[in-house]
């Protein structure tokens, strides 16, 4: 699914007024009447004190269309006007003679700190102060406002995007922003409601479909995507009714030291999981017997040393002979210095896209130098700290995409930044996840990561595509097991566990929204 930038979302709002033709104000409307039905269908006429704040643009406008509907199905609503400045808008003021046809109580005006009305918990809040049209940072006593309403706890449904929030760019923590409970976004995802640092102000939110202009949505250029299970079927490869395990490829993986096999059990079960053809666990002589016991479907072949990655001649040999389709590398090694040349010597003489893990990427960060040998097109599954080290530190959430997608064009790699969801970054383009849970943060689930990316890049798909498909099945999966086992009942063995089930659910007809 395409995301927008908000200049993106303004244009379609004008081509959609040139084209289909409709006015503007009919548009605002059709809009903030989608809004009205999905709070109905919620509230369902329930009788709480309803409290909506209107900016004096067409955000505000919006709200005041809302107000109107709302007060129509006989809610109890008071409309404020958040007079942050004279310019009003000619659909706001349009929508502000609107609404005395429905109400004796005109919107209270609130200029300054002495307007602001008491608020409680049991306030149903919604907050129609700024939409994209925000171009700074919210200050004076608006901002004074903005904090008083989060002060008060109660629920906040944000229409189009939490106000003082910007769609393209980020806050910084000195600025205030509505903490939402809910955001009811028109069209499109805005991308800070992606990254970390929006947490405190996004909430859950739902995209309501305008109707903007399709011609439009349909060939803008956008670089950022939302991994949604449309975007994982148009990849899904089906397998060939006289198909044979040769033809789903050979994963190597190679990593673990003395106390930390279980990071290659769990990766390279999860690449079995994940539809390998054959998978090749290359460990210390520590973990023959942990491997073969756990994992009786995959093949072990031990390292010259006993604790750690120390590969002699005859190991490479064999890894050369056995020719994987793809070699992942680097969950739980270490980075004795014999390991550090295990895997420059397998970066050196491994030509196709590889899979780069945790210590794998902790010494390409320790040495640079050795980031020209890695395999065009290779997947890179850092963790935030390991892509610090890695890229070096960011000022905020939008420099780090920037960065990574710089350091990612550089070097021809995929790179993902790990986390709630976690972002693809191939080149210029950004996908980012949309399932997954806090459940999975916990010990290994990046090592199930690894092993099923190395799986689909065995299985013929694409880097680019391995890593997205990947990341939304993981995801998938970590929602099935936390369903299951509660978020902190999931441990890494369940994401391989639900993988499965992941899988089947992207072929099971989906409920229908209520
Ligand atoms: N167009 C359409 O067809 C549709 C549009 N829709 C809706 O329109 C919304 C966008 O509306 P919008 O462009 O009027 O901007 P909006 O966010 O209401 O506020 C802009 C005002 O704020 C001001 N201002 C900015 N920053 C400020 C600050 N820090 N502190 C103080 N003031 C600040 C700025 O004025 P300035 O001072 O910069 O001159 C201006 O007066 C969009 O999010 C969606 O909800 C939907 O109805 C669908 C159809
Ligand atoms: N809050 C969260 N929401 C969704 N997914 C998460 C969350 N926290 C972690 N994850 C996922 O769990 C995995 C953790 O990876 P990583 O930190 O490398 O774990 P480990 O090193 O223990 O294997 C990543 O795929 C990440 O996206
Ligand atoms: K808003």
């Amino acid at each position: 699914m395409k995301i927008f930038s908000s200049a993106q979302l303004q244009k379609a709002d004008q081509l959609t007024v040139e084209r289909e033709p409709i006015a503007s104000i009919d548009l605002m409307e059709r809009a903030a009447t989608t809004v009205f039905q999905e709070i109905h269908q919620r509230l369902q006429g329930a009788p709480i004190p309803i409290k909506i704040f209107c900016g004096i643009g067409n955000n505000g406008g919006d709200g005041l269309v809302i107000a109107r509907k709302l007060i129509e199905h006989g809610y109890h609503v008071t409309t404020y006007i958040v007079n942050y400045s004279d310019r009003r808008s000619k659909d706001f003021l349009i929508n502000y003679d609107r609404i005395k046809n429905v109400t004796k109580d005109w919107p209270i005006l609130i200029k300054g700190k002495n307007d602001f009305p008491t608020l409680t918990r049991n306030d149903f809040i919604v907050d129609a102060m700024f939409g994209l049209g925000l171009n700074r940072p919210v200050s004076g006593w608006t901002k004074d406002l903005i904090e008083h309403i989060n002060a008060a706890e109660a629920f906040t449904l944000s229409i189009d995007i939490p106000s003082g929030l910007f769609s393209d760019q980020a806050l910084a923590e000195e600025h205030a922003a509505i903490q939402a409970d809910f955001t009811l976004t028109f069209q499109s995802l805005k991308t800070s409601f992606l990254l970390p640092q929006s947490e405190a102000y996004v909430g859950d939110f739902q995209i309501v479909d305008i109707g903007l202009d399709r011609d439009f949505l349909q060939t803008a250029i956008v670089h950022k995507f939302f991994i949604t299970r449309e975007e994982v079927i148009k990849r899904y490869k089906p397998r060939n009714k006289f198909s044979h395990k040769g033809m789903y490829g050979h994963v190597a993986i190679i990593g673990g030291s003395l106390g930390k096999m279980g990071s290659i059990v769990l990766a390279t079960k999860a690449s079995l999981v994940g539809g390998a053809g054959l998978a090749t666990a290359f460990v210390p002589q520590c973990g023959i017997s942990i491997l073969q016991t756990a994992l009786p479907e995959a093949m072990v072949v031990a390292v010259a040393s006993h604790d750690h990655l120390k590969a002699d001649q005859k190991t490479m040999d064999v890894l050369s002979d056995l020719q994987p389709t793809t070699v992942c590398f680097g969950m739980g090694t270490g980075q004795e210095q014999a390991t550090i040349d295990t895997f420059h010597h397998i970066l050196k003489n491994t030509k196709n896209a590889m899979v780069i893990d945790a210590d794998g990427i902790n010494i390409l960060a320790a040495y640079p130098i050795m980031l020209k040998d890695i395999p065009a097109k290779s997947v890179l599954t850092p963790h935030p700290k390991e892509l610090e080290r890695l890229i070096g530190s960011w000022v905020d959430d939008f420099d780090k995409l920037k960065k990574t997608k710089e350091f990612s064009k550089l070097h021809d790699l995929v790179v993902l930044i790990k986390g709630a969801h976690t972002v693809v970054v191939d080149g210029d383009d950004l996908y980012f996840n949309s399932t997954g849970n806090p459940g999975m943060a916990t010990a290994g689930s990046g090592d199930v990561l690894a092993g099923i990316i190395s799986s689909l890049i065995a299985q013929d798909y694409i880097s680019k595509d391995a890593a997205i498909i990947a990341v939304y099945l993981h995801g998938k999966a970590g929602d099935f097991a936390a369903d299951k086992v509660s978020m902190q009942g999931v441990m890494a063995s369940h994401l391989v566990e639900y993988l499965g089930e992941a899988i089947l659910d992207l072929f099971k007809p989906q409920e229908p929204k209520t």
